[in-house]
């Protein structure tokens, strides 16, 4: 097994002068393999943005080390590339522009930069929107701009905070299903958020479900249903019940938030 994130003894305190600091992480151990899709659920403000963002350097770790294919990160780098709920694309750019920003800021040259973002712009279902802005797309295409341009840069992992969080529920779907596809191509490692248990499942090798806060990891569900997937499994009785087993953990965390 090739190892292409180890989270080790993460913890993570927000100090607030003159308030309580907030514990939002308490020893997060985590390996996930190289090609690997992971999930994370858990309760609203157990801390999944901020592992995420720690993943991704934006947000230091009170404690604890995080290591993309051995190495020890410190801040953001090429290695990763998140995409969040709301999509973050350059109003003033064309599809094609847009998913070539990253390539641009890296240096490559325009020639390659293009060829790069048509091979996405077609791997994303884009075809025919190149030259489109973002304010001509509806929410689902936007944010399939959006994954594109993260794929763009080449990362060894994905990182995607509730990506289609923002979306209808077709549409969601629709995206869950296109990203399975572009997944098994592309063959990156993935570390989602969602609240949606059903569609962590559907799309993860392991579910990791979160205490309530301080954040820590109170269940690894492997998710043994056949690959390729399509929606079709959201009926099977082991999906139903993958999805009622994290449900019931994550009412009694929610639960136990409620008490404390
Ligand atoms: N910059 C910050 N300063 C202070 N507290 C913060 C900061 N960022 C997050 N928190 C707190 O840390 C806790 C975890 O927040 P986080 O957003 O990581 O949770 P989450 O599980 O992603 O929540 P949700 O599912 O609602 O998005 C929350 O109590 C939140 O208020």
């Amino acid at each position: 097994m090739t190892v292409a994130l180890e989270i080790s003894k993460i913890f993570k305190r927000f100090e607030r002068p003159g308030r309580p600091t907030i514990e939002a992480l308490k020893d997060i151990n985590l390996t996930v393999r190289q090609g690997e899709f992971v999930s994370i659920v858990g309760a609203s403000g157990s801390g999944k943005s901020t592992l995420l963002r720690i993943i991704d350097g934006l947000t230091p770790a009170s404690s604890g080390t995080i290591s993309v294919n051995g190495t020890p990160v410190t801040r953001p780098g090429k290695d990763r590339a998140v995409v969040f709920q709301q999509d973050s694309l350059l109003p003033w750019k064309t599809v094609i522009e847009n998913v070539a920003y990253g390539l641009a800021i890296n240096g490559v040259k325009r020639k390659e930069r293009e060829k790069t973002a048509r091979h996405f712009i077609d791997v994303s279902g884009l075809q025919g929107f190149e030259h489109h802005y973002p304010h001509q797309l509806s929410g689902g295409m936007r944010q399939r701009v959006n994954v594109a341009r993260a794929l763009a840069v080449s990362p060894d992992i994905l990182l995607l905070d509730e990506p289609f969080a923002a979306l209808d529920a077709q549409t969601r779907e629709v995206m869950q299903t296109e990203l399975l596809r572009i997944w098994e191509e592309e063959k990156k490692t993935v570390v989602l958020i969602t609240h949606q248990i059903d569609e962590a499942v559907f799309l993860s090798d392991r579910v990791v479900v979160f205490s309530a806060r301080p954040g820590q990891i109170r269940e690894e569900i492997e998710i043994d249903l056949p690959r390729p997937r399509d929606l079709e499994v959201k009926r099977s009785a082991p999906f139903v019940a993958y999805v009622d087993h994290i449900w019931k953990l994550i009412e009694q965390e929610v639960r136990l938030g409620m008490k404390s």
